[in-house]
């Protein structure tokens, strides 16, 4: 069975756009839990502009199901400018005090709009293995954000990786265009290579209700997908028990 994840970025940054603690994170999480979701994911960045570090210390205090955090290893710590608001004390600060199921290191900038790519661990892969070792001396799962490239999944394995998350941004760029079937199927490969490696295998990033089935019944053992961004808008939609359901049995 894939496990859904539920990223609550977009529901916090709904909330920080007021000076209030509605909607809540951790009432959100509690309410896609009941309707089935199977794991919740974060990604606190130094701006906080959604997820904050309070908010994954709540959700690590609450969270019955597999609670991911994603982020720049490397995301130094910031000052808050919101009364109220703790300061962002570094990303691996964060994971060490909250000990998550799994810890998704993604090698985002810190201005960057939204994650566009995967780790490039010919350049990272030196810095990124004593992190790896330290995360799992914690109990804590890692998985690299990676783009479908074969050469840098084998780069995944050999500097201690636990799983890879496929980057489906182009993936899902190119679904429903003539160009669908060949991003697909460098992901089918990719899917192949961390077989081959014993790498677990999660996805994510623009997935949605028009392209997870294909993406799911294509590839190889799909351990995880984390969404969050469409799974926001599409529970607006149709409700959220409703989507969950919608999400979920497109992973059957
Ligand atoms: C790593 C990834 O693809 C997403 O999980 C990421 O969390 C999206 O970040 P934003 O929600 O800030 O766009
Ligand atoms: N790792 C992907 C994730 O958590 C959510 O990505 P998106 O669905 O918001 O694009």
């Amino acid at each position: 069975m894939t496990a859904l994840s539920i990223n609550l970025n977009k529901i916090a940054l709904i909330r920080n756009s007021r000076d209030t603690e509605y909607p809540s994170v951790a009432v959100h999480a509690a309410r896609c839990i009941a309707a089935g979701a199977n794991g919740i994911t974060v990604h606190p960045r130094p701006d906080q502009r959604h997820i904050r570090a309070d908010d994954c210390y709540e959700l690590a205090s609450m969270l019955n199901v597999e609670f991911n955090i994603e982020g720049n290893p490397f995301a130094p710590a910031t000052k808050s400018d919101r009364i109220g608001v703790s300061d962002y004390p570094g990303f691996m600060e964060i994971v060490r005090l909250t000990k998550p199921a799994q810890c998704t290191l993604v090698p985002d900038t810190d201005s960057q709009l939204t994650s566009d790519h995967g780790f490039d661990l010919r350049k990272d892969g030196d810095r990124i293995a004593p992190i790896i070792a330290e995360l799992q001396g914690l109990g804590v799962r890692v998985s690299l954000f990676m783009d479908p490239d074969p050469l840098q999944i084998r780069l995944a394995k050999s500097v201690g990786a636990d799983r890879i998350e496929l980057y489906t941004g182009p993936y899902a760029e190119k679904f429903g265009t003539p160009g669908q079937d060949t991003a697909l199927s460098q992901f089918i490969s990719a899917s192949e290579t961390a077989a081959e490696l014993g790498l677990g295998l999660n996805a994510g990033h623009d997935l949605n209700l028009h392209n997870l089935f294909l993406f799911k019944n294509s590839v190889r053992n799909l351990l995880e997908v984390s969404i969050g961004h469409a799974f926001t808008v599409d529970a607006i939609e149709m409700g959220l028990d409703k989507c969950i359901k919608a999400y979920l049995s497109c992973l059957r």
